[in-house]
């Protein structure tokens, strides 16, 4: 099992490297308007889920909301701390 903490690691580093094959690698140059779009996209998703879906599905969609929030941290610049520094 993936923590929060252990995906942005993963993404963080994947990024650094620009590891060739990553989807996150190639969501990231795709910039802030493309990021955020995916985040909306994938919001509307993990409601509809919640609302309307299995208790796996909800947790599924939003584990990519999750995941989409992290491409767009990295793609803008913002990491974990100056989150974490709002909460
Ligand atoms: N957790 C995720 C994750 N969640 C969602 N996604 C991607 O986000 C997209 C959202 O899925 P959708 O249901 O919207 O599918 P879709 O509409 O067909 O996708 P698009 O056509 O919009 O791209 C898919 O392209 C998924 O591949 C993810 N891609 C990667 N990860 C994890 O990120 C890590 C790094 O992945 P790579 O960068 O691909 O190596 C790995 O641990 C992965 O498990």
């Amino acid at each position: 099992m993936k923590s929060f903490d252990d995906l942005w690691a993963e993404l963080t580093a994947k990024v650094k490297t620009g590891a060739p094959d990553s989807g996150t690698v190639r969501a990231v140059h795709e910039g802030v308007h493309h990021a955020g779009k995916k985040v909306v996209e994938e919001a509307a998703e993990a409601w509809m889920a919640a609302e309307h879906e299995s208790d796996e599905r909800a947790a599924e969609e939003i584990s990519q909301l999750l995941y989409h929030v992290q491409v767009l941290m990295l793609a803008r610049g913002v990491n974990l701390d100056d989150v974490y520094a709002k909460l």
